[in-house]
């Protein structure tokens, strides 16, 4: 079963009434003005059938019409007619405003709360979700559904409600007749169903292949860089074009289902308003009835068919939305996997207390199925130690970082900090006890005092105390405007080592009890490197550290290395008492000293 035949729409329908709640009054007021707008609907066939019946003084004429002059009676039919088309267009003005400015709203809330959920996801989520699909889903989904209001399709409601107080009234005045366009109705209600349903499976599957498309296209633009400088610009294309195909076949689809029901709408009409003349005509000639309510019958199965011919135009739009639906709460539907605890703790200790600062306890990771990256690890750090992590390439060393920060819950074994698991902390508190920096640093669109405070409440003059400790203020100082210097999305305006100095100042103001470099001075080159050096070093006095280096020689100082090797950990001890073991460090330091004898290269590490 596809995913669009999952839910019937009216279980989609109730997924929206959270949303529906706080403008209740304002839609039960609109949902009031429908009374009206059905009675006006419903008594101008009437009026003008009554003026037939009137002017040829017919037996069906009402009999208080029938005491007045003809002069005087036509004159209060066309002021009661003119006052149902008043009241019709005025009301349907009145509630249209008014359900568009609902309908925005709501269109907002969802497009906030979907991005407060998302932001909410765990990193794992991201993992197998591309960016572009992401987006699709916040921008035009979300978009789908604020059409629904904004192109009046919700008006399709008030229609079918003047719909059925129209055959209701139809019944009320003749029988056959209203039976004969009731029998028209039904069919053609039940083929507009299933061409809705067939209409949704095909939605749903042109926005699936729209998520991709989209998907495509970020990536394309994302890596642009790396697009151009391999010359894949005529593959992608290729490869665009081909999901392009796709998505366009889909969309095919769906447009085949809007016609096919448009055009039923369209001669059914007509077949109706024939077969109401036919065995109308046959009933004025029995004198069964007579002209005026033939006229307005010929009125009414135009009214029938009105609301389901609107229907047939906002067709496209209601199916979207309900598509859109949908999607939207397949998203906000996904588990927020790392979850807050429902209790506070107390500060951390301090770096003289026993409580090791960090614990690993037989830890296991697997970010799919049983494939485990880490494997039974097990090691303590304690308050105020410099600890480094090495290891070949994927050994698991970002993984522990993910751990520890939870961004990541381990498959098993248990993350401490503090002596306490990281489960019990709330993020917010656990990521203030820890500053990381990565090896690329992100900055956001905005200035530089706002990409160090990061919204949280510091003065100016704070981050001037932080950038004069980090040994950054003259960098910042010498940037066009200072402070104030505006910074593109990604920083794309600053170099990649002056972007991981505003990282750097990013972390000392927070000051956190537990630092964490992964491959943070990578990026820096010998002159800058230095430059921190000394800043570094005031930063790591009294806090726990962890540092994660390629270059051996940079953490030589350390108080411990621990050495991973395919998510195991191998050895552990000082620099010396590791090169004294000759085991996987001895080897891969050896290595890296022939390496750069062969080429030297500059030993500036964060504890020279
Ligand atoms: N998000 C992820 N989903 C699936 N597998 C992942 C993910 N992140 C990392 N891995 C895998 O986990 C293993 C460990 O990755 P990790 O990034 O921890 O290694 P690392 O030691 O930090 O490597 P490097 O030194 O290259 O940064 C690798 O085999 C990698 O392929």
């Amino acid at each position: 079963m596809t995913a669009a035949t999952r839910s019937t729409d009216w279980q989609l329908l109730q997924r929206l009434i959270p949303y529906l709640k706080p403008y209740r009054w304002g839609l039960v007021g609109s949902g009031l003005l429908l009374i009206p707008l059905a009675a006006a609907a419903a008594l101008q066939p009437i009026i003008i059938g009554q003026a037939i019946a009137f002017l040829k003084g017919e037996e069906s004429t009402y009999s208080f019409l029938k005491t007045l002059t003809l002069t005087q009676g036509i004159d209060l039919l066309s002021m009661a007619l003119l006052v149902t088309v008043v009241l019709r267009f005025g009301v349907q003005a009145v509630q249209g405003y008014w359900i568009q400015k609902i309908g925005q709203n709501i269109t907002a809330d969802i497009r906030h709360d979907l991005f407060d959920h998302v932001l909410r996801l765990s990193s794992r989520f991201f993992d197998r979700t591309p960016v572009g699909k992401l987006i699709t889903r916040l921008t035009s989904d979300v978009d789908a559904l604020g059409d629904v209001f904004a192109t009046g399709a919700v008006g399709v409601l008030s229609d079918v409600f003047s719909m059925l107080v129209v055959i209701l009234t139809m019944f009320f005045i003749d029988r056959l007749l209203a039976t004969l366009l009731l029998a028209l109705v039904l069919p053609i209600t039940a083929l507009i169903v299933y061409f809705q349903h067939r209409y949704r499976v095909a939605n749903y599957k042109s926005r699936e292949e729209l998520s991709l498309l989209n998907a495509d296209l970020q990536e394309n633009i994302v890596g642009i860089t790396v697009v151009q400088l391999f010359r894949r610009e005529a593959f992608n294309s290729q490869l665009f074009r081909r999901r392009n195909q796709r998505y366009i076949k889909e969309v095919d689809r769906t447009i085949f289902y809007d016609s096919a029901v448009s055009a039923t709408l369209e001669w059914i009409a007509f077949v109706a308003i024939a077969g109401v003349l036919w065995l109308g005509g046959a009933l004025v000639e029995q004198r069964t009835i007579d002209f005026g309510t033939l006229a307005t019958f010929i009125l009414f199965s135009q009214r029938v068919f009105d609301p389901l011919r609107q229907l047939a135009e906002k067709f496209t739009t209601v199916q979207a939305g309900l598509t859109a639906i949908e999607r939207i709460h397949d998203l906000l539907s996904e588990p927020i996997e790392i979850q807050d605890p429902d209790r506070t703790f107390l500060p951390l200790p301090k770096a003289e207390n026993t409580a090791a600062a960090v614990e690993f306890r037989d830890v296991w990771l697997a970010y799919k199925d049983d494939d485990y990256v880490l494997k039974q690890l097990s090691f303590q750090i304690h308050a105020g130690e410099k600890v480094a992590i090495v290891g070949p390439t994927g050994a698991g060393k970002s993984s522990i970082i993910r751990l520890l920060c939870r961004l990541y819950d381990p498959t098993r074994g248990e993350v401490l900090v503090g002596g306490r698991n990281v489960r019990d902390f709330t993020q917010a508190e656990l990521r203030q006890h820890i500053g990381v920096i990565l090896q690329e640093s992100f900055l956001f669109a905005g200035d530089v005092k706002s990409n160090i405070a990061l919204g949280d409440n510091y003065t100016l003059a704070d981050i001037q105390r932080v950038a004069a400790e980090m040994n950054i203020a003259d960098f910042i100082e010498q940037l066009p405007q200072g402070y104030d210097t505006p910074l593109r999305q990604r920083g794309t305006n600053l170099s990649a080592g002056q972007r991981q100095l505003l990282a750097f100042a990013r972390v000392a103001i927070r000051n956190p009890e537990i630092l964490v470099l992964d491959e943070a001075t990578a990026n820096l080159d010998v002159g800058t490197e230095v430059m921190i050096q000394e800043a570094l070093n005031r930063l790591l006095v009294n806090r726990t550290a962890i540092i994660i280096a390629h270059r051996l020689a940079t953490i030589r100082h350390v108080d411990r290395i621990l050495v991973l090797k395919r998510g195991q950990l191998v050895e552990q001890g000082t620099h010396s008492e590791l090169l004294a073991r000759n085991g996987v460090y001895a080897h891969l330091y050896r290595l890296q000293s022939l390496a750069e004898e062969a080429a030297p290269k500059h030993d500036a590490s964060p504890l020279a």
